[in-house]
């Protein structure tokens, strides 16, 4: 099942710049392990904003569910999702 999702990040403005780095990296590590399993299958930043696209390409909406709640930067996001059907026009 794919999955288009914006995630628009604000961090709260009394985190520290060390806590905000040491975000990124984990929210990094873990975004790089869910694209080589091949359950993210594409991430796209929004120009000029800090946020993002990201296909899911997923077993379930549960395992969605789980997969984006466990973003370490999670408490920091707001997520949209929007289930993806097969466009009858594609070639692909
Ligand atoms: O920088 C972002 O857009 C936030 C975050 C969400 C997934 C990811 O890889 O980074």
């Amino acid at each position: 099942m794919l999955f288009l999702a914006r995630m628009d990040v604000q961090f709260p403005a009394h985190l520290s710049a060390e806590d905000v780095t040491r975000m990124q990296g984990l929210e990094k590590e873990y975004s790089q392990a869910l694209q080589q399993d091949g359950r993210l299958a594409s991430i796209w930043r929004v120009v000029g904003e800090y946020a993002n696209y990201s296909v899911f390409d997923v077993e379930s909406n549960d395992e969605l569910h789980q997969i984006l709640s466990s973003f370490p930067m999670y408490p920091f996001m707001k997520i949209k999702v929007t289930p993806l059907a097969k466009h009858p026009n594609s070639i692909r």
